[in-house]
């Protein structure tokens, strides 16, 4: 058997005569058409609802240790079914896992694309997100925080239960429903096993104390992974996304004024630990067509050419300043 090469930009796996090999394009080196990416030795294109899976996670910009850890996991239940014809055992894995970052950094999205992809490889039947929070799982009295929290377990069985702000579990102590709801969530791991993916999400320090404050939780949880803040080139490669597969375009002077609004809004909201990563260029891409949509009726009868149409223009950026938790949940 021969050995295995993991880089950021490639996963190479060789057993015996089957080989499997997956190209992962680094955004940033391969752009052109040519470069699209390959999974054992065909373009994602051609292979069904695997390769859409596949390029929707390629297409997020950054995020290599995802984008890796996703490629993982792949090649082990793809490895697994190997060795399951040749006699050998393939024991399941755990697939718990904590996501820790700022908000926007594209922790529900790859929650959601982990579900489709562990529906399409046979680990969880049907594939479905369940995003939830404290208020959802806690409830007014004793007994209550249990019942709903295994309700919702209930409906998360054959995909994920995702929860955001998870340490908020834990704020009351002791005393809290919140305790409740842990030790509710931990029994239905044991009693659902394999059954649901439960993912832990929130900032990283608050997700860090909570597991401190918890020692029975971090060994359930055994994939770990980091979203880190987008620099302000990344969030630009973002942001041209977000613009052309809305088929909009960008000239070079508006380019710069979301440069300017994204590095302002950035050195802002860096002060109050609130700013939004993507989900604030999203705000700033949609707020700006928006007001194009406006600036367009405002010009008279004249009837916008296509190029009009698909043109933001620099006075059409403009997104006002609000509070933390306002801007980040605001879609
Ligand atoms: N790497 C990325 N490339 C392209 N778009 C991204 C990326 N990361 C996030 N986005 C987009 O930004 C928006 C917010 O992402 P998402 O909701 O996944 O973030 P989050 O970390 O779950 O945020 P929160 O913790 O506030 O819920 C979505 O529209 C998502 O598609």
């Amino acid at each position: 058997m021969s050995g295995r090469v993991v880089t950021t930009d490639q996963i190479h796996i060789t057993k015996n005569a089957h080989q499997i090999n997956v190209v992962l394009r680094n955004p940033e080196v391969n752009t052109h058409s040519d470069a699209e990416p390959h999974f054992h030795g065909k373009p994602l294109s051609q292979q069904g609802h695997f390769g859409e899976i596949m390029k929707e996670l390629d297409r997020m910009v950054g995020l290599d240790n995802v984008k890796e850890l996703v490629f993982e996991i792949y090649a082990l239940l793809r490895v697994a079914g190997l060795r399951a014809e040749v006699g050998l055992t393939a024991k399941t894995q755990v697939y718990h896992m904590i996501f820790k970052g700022n908000p926007g950094t594209g922790k529900t999205t790859v929650a959601r694309i982990i579900a489709k992809l562990l529906q399409t490889m046979g680990v969880l039947t049907k594939g479905h997100l369940i995003e939830v929070e404290r208020a959802d799982l806690v409830g007014e009295y004793i007994g209550h925080t249990a019942l709903k929290t295994r309700e919702l377990v209930k409906k998360a069985i054959g995909g994920v239960l995702f929860i955001d702000e998870a340490y908020s579990l834990a704020r009351g102590g002791e005393k809290d429903f919140g305790k409740e709801a842990i030790d509710t969530l931990v029994k239905a791991m044991e009693d659902h096993k394999n059954q649901f993916i439960l993912i832990l999400a929130g900032y990283g320090e608050e997700m860090e104390r909570f597991l401190q404050t918890n020692p029975g939780l971090p060994s359930r949880f055994p994939i770990q992974l980091d979203f880190p803040d987008y620099t302000v080139d990344q969030l630009m490669q973002i942001a041209e996304m977000m613009v052309k597969e809305r088929e909009y375009a960008l000239i070079p002077q508006t380019e710069i004024k979301i440069r300017q609004q994204i590095i302002s809004e950035k050195q802002q909201a860096e002060a109050e630990t609130s700013f939004s990563n993507a989900r604030y260029v999203r705000n700033l891409i949609e707020k700006a067509m928006r007001n194009q949509a406006v600036r367009l009726l405002n010009q008279g009868s004249q009837q916008p050419s296509k190029q009009d149409l698909m043109i933001l223009r620099p006075e059409d950026v403009k997104l006002e300043r609000k509070t933390a938790k306002e801007t980040f949940k605001t879609l």
